[in-house]
């Protein structure tokens, strides 16, 4: 197996009073997708949060291709290739897609005092990158994010993640608050971006969207990792379970016969 991109080992935090995380050891590999997958509490945002530069890690040990490294800040993380994409993608609603696309490091045209923001060209870059991603109805980069749908705006912020050179992408949540249509886009997305030999972290709760992109799997509990896996190992009920506490769900269904039963007669 080739060298992962990322790799953590025994990485641990913990908070005054809490320990959100201990013992975690992870690999992402390049062009593959590693789901991240725990119910509320479990400790992924803490993980995001240390992989994003804004927490340090209590313990543990992180590599970029085989270097240990230390994050100083976000920015430091970005310049390993590193990059977070939130929920509702991060743009910016009143700006044109192009703008969006290029904000902080727009390109300019001219020269010295008649530099100025090159309109045009920002925008024919982040229509052709959302379309490199299979996002084909968006054709105007002089369009207003907010008239985007969900999944549209998520494309533009991964898109602005891969064209800035990120090899490992972070994805918080991203299909939580779509709906079916426009979940399956950004499941579509997910599946172009490791095309072109991105690692990507799909943190989810989400069990079905998961097992239809990842490769490998990470179940946390209470800030463990409770269980790892590849594809194809287990299925859907068996992941949905362990998330759930497989006993919590054995009692919640006999409960739910027995109120069924009671009904009926
Ligand atoms: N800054 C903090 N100070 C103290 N405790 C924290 C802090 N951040 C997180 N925690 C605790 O760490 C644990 C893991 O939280 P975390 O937010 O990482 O979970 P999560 O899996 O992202 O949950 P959710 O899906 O609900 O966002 C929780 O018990 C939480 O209360």
């Amino acid at each position: 197996m080739t060298q992962p991109l990322l790799r953590l080992t025994d990485v641990g935090k913990s908070f005054v009073g809490t320990n959100a995380l201990a013992d975690i050891s992870l690999e992402v590999h390049a062009g593959q997708v590693l789901c991240l997958l725990g119910d509320n509490g479990a400790g992924k945002s803490t993980l995001i949060k240390i992989l994003s530069g804004f927490h340090a890690p209590t313990c543990g040990t992180i590599e970029v291709d085989g270097q240990p490294v230390v994050f100083k800040s976000p920015r430091d993380v970005s310049a390993y290739g590193i990059a977070t994409v939130h929920q509702f993608g991060g743009t910016f609603q009143l700006m044109s897609v192009g703008r969006s696309f290029f904000v902080g490091v727009e390109p300019t045209k001219g020269w010295g005092p008649f530099k100025r923001f090159d309109k045009r060209l920002a925008g024919e870059i982040a229509v052709r990158e959302m379309q490199s991603l299979g996002i084909t109805r968006v054709t105007d980069g002089k369009r207003l994010v907010g008239s985007l749908s969900g999944g549209e705006r998520q494309a533009l912020a991964i898109a602005r993640a891969v064209y800035f050179g990120a090899n490992i992408l972070i994805l918080d949540e991203p299909t939580a608050a779509l709906g079916v249509k426009e979940a399956t886009h950004v499941l579509r997305i997910i599946m172009q971006a490791r095309a072109k030999g991105v690692a990507v972290i799909f943190v989810t709760h989400n069990v079905l969207h998961a097992m239809m992109v990842g490769d490998h799997f990470a179940v946390l509990i209470h800030g463990r990792k409770a269980d790892d896996f590849h594809k194809g190992e287990r299925t859907r009920e068996q992941i949905t379970d362990l998330m759930a506490g497989g006993e919590a769900m054995a009692d919640l269904e006999a409960e739910l016969a027995e109120l069924e039963a009671s009904a009926g007669s």
